[in-house]
Order: structure tokens, then sequence, then C-alpha cells
């Protein structure tokens, strides 16, 4: 059982990278307070809450331009995400965390230090993955080209995309930090930047009230607003695929086109919260169903991008899944890493109840045609969310 985080050491980190971030120009709200997810419990993670009412459009923070770790533009153009950005933004990591006491980003990567290692699968035990990669059954996993993988593609995406010699990562030698400096690059990165203090905002797809102006790739930095008004206790969130400044384009093409609530797990290792997406491809055509559950009333809503899976389809899955409760996860509750059966058994649980929600009212499902139009202002688009779309493989031809 890896040992847990240095938890005390955790919350100096917290505040030191506040006020480092002041120091240079950075800026937050009064009412606006980076802290646990919950008091009370001193290991729960980070995240930026309210502790007043705010108005919409109020600017909630300011990120300074030069606390970001960001590669150089000459990166932005014609370099794929894939098998060199991510890699080149482990290696700008790698530099600084060997830089210690001397990185001029020391603030933040004192908090990194107090990261665990084991956070996506890509980094979990042996076990651990190979039981993912069993409850996957034959579900599309889309891998970092937006084509369809299996199960093993949660955990091998490292080796595979990036085990060279030339990317920091021998596969040979299986050097773990190196490999994480990779998985902290694709978990908190943000293709070309690694963000002090923005990268504290938390996920949920449901309930987006941020947005972040003029680009997140400023040099000069950039604010992040309120998308509505807002209550104390409230949490400020975004959706991790949909590029934080895309608001201003409904429709413009990012990740969450291609990559789902499985993707969610690679990259960021936990189920998020509904609404759920899961990506198929039926031929050429990437169909995407969702499956959404009322917050307040907790009914579920079952919607399909373009056209819904065959039930056929997902029957297997669903009848794949059933007996590997039983079979495999609760034999491993004792064994695994309490953190990774955790999540395991909660993606189960979800794949599960998502896909009988589907089974159940096939009919009910509706149907939106989404049609990517271009992009408002391209300049902002490419920078933010190209990158993504870019590596895309077989895209639907909408
Ligand atoms: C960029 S960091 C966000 C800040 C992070 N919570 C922290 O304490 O530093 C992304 C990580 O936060 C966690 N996270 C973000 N949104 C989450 C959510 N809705 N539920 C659970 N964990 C979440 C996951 O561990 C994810 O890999």
């Amino acid at each position: 059982e890896p040992i847990g985080p240095d938890y005390a050491r955790q919350d100096e980190t917290v505040k030191e990278l506040v006020d480092w971030s002041t120091s240079k120009g950075g800026f937050f709200h009064p009412h606006v307070q980076i802290r646990r997810w919950n008091l009370s419990d001193p290991t729960s993670y980070f995240g930026a809450f309210l502790n007043g009412p705010v108005k919409k459009d109020d600017l909630l923070m300011r990120i300074p331009g030069d606390i970001k770790l960001q590669l150089h533009t000459d990166f932005w153009t014609n370099s794929s995400i894939v098998d060199e950005v991510v890699c080149e933004l482990a290696w700008l990591l790698k530099h600084e965390y060997d830089n210690g006491t001397k990185s001029i980003y020391k603030p933040y990567i004192d908090y990194i230090k107090t990261q665990s290692k084991h956070q996506i699968p890509v980094m979990w035990s042996t076990k651990g993955k190979k039981l993912l990669e069993k409850v996957q059954v034959d579900i599309d996993l889309r891998d970092l080209n937006a084509d369809e993988d299996s199960g093993s593609h949660f955990h091998n995406w490292i080796d595979q995309w990036y085990g060279s010699e030339d990317c920091l990562y021998d596969t040979e030698t299986d050097q773990e930090l190196e490999k994480w400096f990779l998985a902290m690059a694709q978990q908190r990165g943000y293709d070309y930047a690694l963000i002090p203090i923005y990268d504290m905002l938390n996920h949920d797809p449901g309930n987006v009230n941020t947005i972040t102006r003029p680009s997140i790739y400023d040099t000069n930095g950039f604010g992040v607003y309120a998308l509505r008004d807002m209550e104390a206790g409230e949490e400020l969130l975004y959706d991790y695929y949909d590029c934080p400044d895309c608001k201003r384009c409904e429709t413009c093409g990012s990740s969450s086109s291609y990559w789902g609530t499985p993707e969610m797990l690679r990259d960021f290792g936990f189920v998020e919260a509904h609404p759920h997406k899961y990506h198929f491809y039926e031929g050429e055509l990437s169909v995407t169903l969702i499956i959404d559950k009322d917050r307040d009333d907790g009914s579920y809503k079952v919607s399909c991008t373009n056209k819904c899976p065959s039930t056929k389809e997902i029957e297997r899955h669903y009848n794949k899944l059933l007996p590997l409760l039983e079979k495999d996860i609760l034999p491993l509750s004792e064994t695994l890493p309490s953190d990774e059966y955790f999540m395991i058994k909660m993606y189960y649980d979800t794949l599960v109840t998502d896909f009988k929600q589907y089974l159940d009212h096939p009919e009910s499902a509706i149907v939106t045609r989404v049609k990517y139009d271009t992009p408002p202002d391209k300049t902002t688009f490419e920078a933010t969310t190209t990158v993504r779309t870019s590596t895309a493989g077989k895209g639907a031809d909408l």
C-alpha cells in the first residue's frame, strides 16, 4: 500500500503557491479560496471554492503569465500534441523538478512533490491495471489519437506512445519518476503549459461555472470569470475536455467530441459526475451515448449525438460486465490498493447502471445532430483546442 502524501506539507505548499502567484501579479477575488474539497477531511483533494457570493462575469482569479511553465510558441503550430507536446512538457517539468530549490517555479514544484505517484491508471499496481482492463470488456476506449483501443490502453499509453529514449522515458529501464512526469504532464497539463493555481480547479461537465479570458496560453496571463451568479460554498469548475476558453463557441469541436467518461478515468484517475459520455465508432461514424442524471430528482435522461449505438452492442458489453463483480472484482477487495479498488468498483457500477438505463428504454433516447462549426476566432480555437482535435483519428464527417 503506497504511503499516503505528506498532507501537512501539502497544506503549506498550497499557501506558498497562493502567495507566490499574488507576488507575481496574480489576483484572487476576496470570496475565492483554494482549499481542500472536504474541510473535515485533511486528506481530501484541493479545489477552488467560494466563501461568499459572486456575480456573473466577476473576475474570480487572475493567473499571471510568468508563473506558467509554458512551451515556446513554436510548439503551437506544426507539432502534434501526442508525441511531441506532452513529451516536451514532461521534460520541462523534470528540468524544474531537478532544479529543486533553484527552480523559479519552486512553490509549484514543491506542491507537485507532495502528490501521490499513483493517481491515474498508468501509475497503478499491476493487479489494478489488469482488473481495470477486464472491466473495460471491449467497450471502445478512444486512444490519444481518438482511435478505438482496448482496455490495455488505460495503462500502457506511456509505453506505447512515449516509451523511447528521445522522450524522457525508456520502456526498458521503466524509470518510475520519468513515467510520473509524463503522467503529470497529462493529468495537470493543458497541452502546452502547466498552469499553477488554475490547475487547482476541478472537473464537472454538468456544472461548468467558470470561463477563462483571453486565452490560458496568453503569455501575459489570463483571468478566470464567473459564468453565472454563485453562492458561498460553491466550487469553481469547468469541463476538462472542453477547452476552458470554449464557452464562447458552443459547437467548437474539442476533446469532448471524442473522449468521455472512460478517457476521463484514463487521464485523470476518477469517474466523473453525470453526464456520462461513451463514444463508439459505427463504421467511420462516431456516435455518442450520453447518460445524464438529474441532480435534484435523480431521474435519468438518455441521449445520443448523431445516432445511438446499437442496443445489440451495448447488450453485449452489459452481459460481459455482469459476471465480473463476483468473479474478478470482489475477490480483490482486500489485496488491491484501496484507492484503486474503490475507483475500479465505482467505474464498474457506473458502466452497469448507465448501460442498463439505455437498454431499458432505448426508444426514449433523444438524438441530436451536432455539427462542429469553424470557431469564430480561429486563433483562440487554434491555441486551445486544435491540438486535441488535430490528432483526432477517424472523426465523424458531420
Ligand atoms: C488538475 S488537478 C485538479 C486539482 C486537484 N484536485 C488537486 O488537489 O491538486 C486534476 C485532478 O484532480 C482530481 N479531480 C478533478 N476533478 C475531480 C472530480 N470531479 N472528482 C474527483 N477528482 C477530481 C483528479 O485527481 C484529477 O486528476
